[in-house]
């Protein structure tokens, strides 16, 4: 468990707006860890690391208008593992970016903690994504003239923030990276070079890590050993996890898969594996298809499908 722990928002940072600073429309996300359900004292609800309420994004106009985002709502729990998945173009990379602050819906919140990230300033964002969320990317995005050492030590030296030894060496333990330190990206497999860049989010000690297609660059053993290590870092760190990805097998390595389409909640499964993550995937792939949606590029215009895809969203509660 990371020292104050993810989320730990009495000891966040001074820059952050909270949710009393919200706009007055939103709903203020519940408090949950200090608010258990009445008569469940002992096993109070999970708490939120962030929480979407409401998001509409539209990208271009008129024929060309795109709505990856449609008024959509989601709790992402702390120290656990989400994985998002839904058909190309149903807004999962959209929605990942809003979820860290990468990106702004055109309306609706997000709370990351109790922070609510439309009220931040450019500079309060950027050092909200900078101490609170740790990125992995399908493409590594390590510089190729610094060796795997210097770059996980990377962002904590642009910030000015000395990076804690001990928790550097665990990652680097925990990752298998010891013996690779000194060599520069080109030097390493590809899995090697995800499992860099793991370890260069995981040693911020992030509330919240969100990895965009990790594997996907990946051969099965190595996007293996990657998601063992995302999974680890769950398990072990008490790390929070949001993972977009296309593979069941993947997905099924996740507490819980949340499934988009045309940019709605189409369902959930919680204790995925791998058969009732490639079915969900399929029925909410064919759902989305007959409602007439095209999958990368719906008219925003056109309200059509979005009930067909809830109507037909896979139940919650697969056997692992
Ligand atoms: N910056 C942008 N400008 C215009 N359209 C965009 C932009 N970003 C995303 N879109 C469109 O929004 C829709 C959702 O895109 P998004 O990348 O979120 O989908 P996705 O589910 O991650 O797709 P994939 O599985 O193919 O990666 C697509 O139709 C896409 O073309």
């Amino acid at each position: 468990m990371w020292a104050g722990g993810p989320g730990d928002e009495a000891g966040g940072m001074n820059t952050s707006a909270t949710y009393t600073d919200a706009h007055p429309s939103q709903t203020p996300p519940p408090n949950r860890a200090q608010d258990p359900t009445p008569g469940q004292g002992s096993n109070p609800a999970p708490r939120l690391a962030i929480q979407a309420i409401g998001l509409r994004k539209t990208y271009g106009k008129g024929d060309a208008q795109v709505r990856p985002l449609d008024d959509l709502s989601l709790d992402i729990e702390a120290e656990r593992f989400t994985a998002i998945m839904g058909p190309s173009g149903s807004g999962k990379s959209t929605l990942l970016n809003m979820l860290a602050g990468l990106d702004t819906p055109d309306s609706g919140e997000v709370f990351i903690g109790r922070t609510a990230i439309s009220r931040l300033n450019d500079r309060k964002l950027t050092a909200l994504r900078r101490d609170r969320i740790g990125f992995v990317f399908q493409s590594f995005n390590l510089v190729p003239a610094m060796s795997a050492e210097e770059n996980i030590l990377l962002p904590s030296q642009l910030s000015g923030q000395k990076t804690d030894r001990r928790i550097f060496d665990r990652m680097v333990d925990l990752l298998g990276l010891r013996e690779r330190l000194g060599h520069r990206p080109h030097e390493l497999s590809g899995g090697q070079q995800q499992r860099v860049a793991v370890a260069r989010a995981l040693v911020a000690q992030p509330d919240v890590l969100v990895a965009d297609e990790p594997t996907g660059n990946l051969d099965s053993n190595s996007g293996e050993e990657v998601l063992n290590i995302l999974r680890a870092s769950v398990d072990e760190l008490g790390q929070t996890v949001v993972m977009v990805t296309h593979d069941p097998r993947a997905a099924a390595r996740a507490d819980r898969v949340v499934l988009l389409a045309d940019g709605r909640l189409a369902g959930e499964l919680a204790q995925p594996d791998p058969e009732s993550v490639a079915t969900a995937l399929m029925n909410v792939t064919a759902a989305s298809a007959a409602s007439g949606a095209a999958p990368a590029g719906q008219s925003a215009g056109s309200p059509a499908g979005h009930g067909a895809a809830a109507a037909t969203a896979p139940t919650v509660g697969g056997a692992r």
